[in-house]
């Protein structure tokens, strides 16, 4: 009996520092590096990331918030935009890069917008290369205390991100509580453009869309999506890929999707921008949000144990 009380302390401590305990940055390196191919570093304020470098393509991944920063494929500019006035802080979110809102999209009454877990560390799981040269990680986080007084149930959450020629990026949420949980989520991905103003967003054409700029409008898309004003837009009820037109860089970007039936396109442009404090001057200019999304009335319910995965795959032609 004591025998097996104390097996079961060590496994619940186990689990506990598995998944809840800071790892340290010569935990990261010994347990998670890959030779010549992915080391972690601290970035400012001590924050780890795993910086990647392989033939196919550089990118970075933050531990705070599972927070791609960075995915250059081989050959091209970076793909993924982060503002120069962005706060590296524990309790902060990354301006840029790709945020992981969850489990709710949007702003809620006294609670952190977009949900909690871009604000907070999530632990290395595993890292990989491929053998067609593609590094895979394997990030976490799963309900404590803290997480159970905003939102008051039982979790696991993956990010599984894939870094090649093409990113991937698969948010896995596992309900492992008795109860039926609902949720909205999004992979926000800051995308860099030469020029917003003639950028085009194809792939919405005549979708139904939410104007927050119009207090939730519902409107109608006509053609594809250009920009001259700030545009905030929830797009439901569709699967589609998106192509980001971007003329004045000479490339277009692809946003494939699956398990998302949103796609948010948000540019807060000149005036909005004003207010964002941890965005400099004119960076609208450079920046395009083209959201992988369940949001708005495309809610995801998901049943005791069961599991919903969210998944954008981003490529350059
Ligand atoms: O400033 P935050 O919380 O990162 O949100 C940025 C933007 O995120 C977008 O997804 C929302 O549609 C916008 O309304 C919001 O302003």
């Amino acid at each position: 009996m004591i025998y097996l009380h104390k097996q079961l302390h060590f496994f619940i401590a186990n689990n506990f520092i598995t998944n809840h305990m800071p790892q340290s940055l010569e935990t990261l390196n010994s347990r998670f590096g890959l030779t010549n191919t992915l080391f972690f570093a601290n970035h400012a304020a001590g924050l780890p990331v795993a910086e990647i470098q392989t033939p196919l393509a550089r990118a970075h991944v933050a531990l705070h918030g599972a927070h791609v920063l960075a995915w250059q494929p081989a050959g091209q500019q970076p793909v993924i935009w982060v503002s120069q006035a962005a706060r590296y802080e524990p309790g902060q979110a990354v301006r840029g890069g790709v945020p992981v809102c969850w489990p709710w999209f949007g702003a809620r009454d006294g609670l952190p917008a977009h949900g909690f877990v871009r604000t907070r560390l999530w632990h290395m799981r595993e890292t990989s290369l491929d053998a067609d040269g593609q590094v895979r990680l394997r990030l976490g986080i799963s309900d404590d205390a803290s997480t159970r007084a905003l939102w008051n149930h039982a979790f696991d959450l993956e990010l599984i991100v894939t870094v090649g020629q093409t990113l991937t990026m698969a948010l896995v949420t596992r309900n492992t509580g008795t109860q039926a949980f609902t949720l909205t989520d999004a992979l926000h991905t800051y995308f860099g453009v030469a020029d917003i103003a003639q950028t085009t967003v194809r792939g919405l054409e005549g979708c139904t869309y939410l104007d927050k700029v119009q207090n939730f409008a519902e409107c109608s898309q006509t053609g594809v999506v250009s920009f001259s004003a700030e545009t905030d837009r929830v797009y439901v009820n569709t699967s589609a890929e998106c192509v980001i037109d971007d003329r004045a860089g000479q490339r277009q970007i692809h946003v494939a999707k699956q398990g998302s039936t949103s796609t948010v396109v948000w540019n807060p442009w000149s005036e909005r921008e004003k207010s964002i404090a941890d965005m400099a001057a004119g960076e609208h200019r450079r920046m395009l949000c083209v959201e992988t999304c369940n949001a708005g009335p495309d809610k995801i319910t998901l049943a005791a144990q069961g599991i919903h995965t969210l998944t954008a795959r981003i490529s350059v032609a």
